[in-house]
């Protein structure tokens, strides 16, 4: 069998002494496309920066193509990340720069490649999003759907092997979500990148997604396809995938008095 892409092996994480991650095992094939979901704080940003080698596993492994992230040297990791899109919540683009600059700036920090051809390229990656023509415009004459777009095309400027999207969606209105939606996707397919996203949108992410991790209180509770975690009996995947106020993540505060000993009726 083919080397997964990405594996994760037991992987545990805390941030100082808070624990955020334990036992995390999957693994995502080449051209895989992953989901990862779960309620607010259990750890999904924090498994991106794991794959991106921001922050370092205490335990366990980061497999890149069947290598340990934690061994990875300089270059490596320069390589690693050579190789990455990453589009973040808001995809901010440099305001400064024409949107024409903001798609070329990564082949320009990291090929030698001749103006010509950045010009190009440039104009192609504009055209894969849809957006040909706007490449003299500033970024503050843009909606916000169009910036998404342009910070996509910015993402896969140096076709990347892995592209990793915290939030993509966050903030766009049903149109321009479902024209990011099927620019991933269709980005995804055509590139045959590994995609990994982030994301509190369940029907796009099922729609899109090849393979669903679900997180709860720092592990893995679901792992698989998008159908067969629609069909899964779980309260956590329940209270999500139904935005249900209470359930296994509590509507109240855990507060140590009772309501009678605050209001001194007990
Ligand atoms: N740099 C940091 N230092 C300390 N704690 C952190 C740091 N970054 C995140 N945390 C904590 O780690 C936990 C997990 O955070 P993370 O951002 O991974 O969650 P998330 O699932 O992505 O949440 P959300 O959906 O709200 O973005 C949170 O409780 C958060 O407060």
């Amino acid at each position: 069998m083919a080397t997964p892409f990405i594996e994760m092996k037991d992987v545990a994480f805390a941030y100082g002494d808070r624990p955020i991650l334990k036992n995390i095992n999957f693994k995502l094939e080449q051209g895989s496309f992953t989901a990862i979901m779960g309620s607010s704080g259990s750890g999904k940003t924090t498994l991106l920066r794991l794959i991106t080698g921001q922050i370092t596993a205490q335990q366990g492994q980061v497999l890149i193509n069947g290598r340990d992230i934690a061994k990875f040297n300089r270059e490596e990791l320069y390589h690693h990340r050579r190789n990455m899109g990453v589009l973040f919540q808001f995809g901010a683009l440099f305001t400064d720069l024409s949107v024409f600059d903001n798609v070329a700036y990564p082949m320009r920090e990291h090929t030698d490649l001749p103006e010509t051809m950045i010009h190009d390229l440039v104009i192609m990656k504009l055209n894969a999003v849809g957006l040909r023509g706007v490449e003299h415009l500033m970024p503050s004459e843009l909606s916000g759907g169009m910036s998404r777009r342009v910070a996509l095309a910015r993402t896969i400027a140096l076709d990347p092997a892995l592209l990793l999207y915290d939030e993509p969606f966050t903030g766009l209105d049903p149109i321009s979500l479902g024209v990011i939606a099927s620019l991933v996707s269709k980005i995804n397919k055509a590139l045959q990148t590994t995609s990994v996203m982030v994301t509190h949108d369940i029907q796009q992410s099922l729609d899109i997604a090849s393979h669903v991790v679900f997180l709860a209180h720092g592990e893995i509770i679901f792992s698989g396809s998008p159908h067969a975690m629609s069909k899964l009996d779980s309260p956590w995947v329940n209270q999500f995938i139904h935005g249900l106020a209470d359930g296994p993540v509590a509507f109240r505060y855990p507060a140590i008095t009772t309501l009678q000993q605050d209001l001194d009726i007990a």
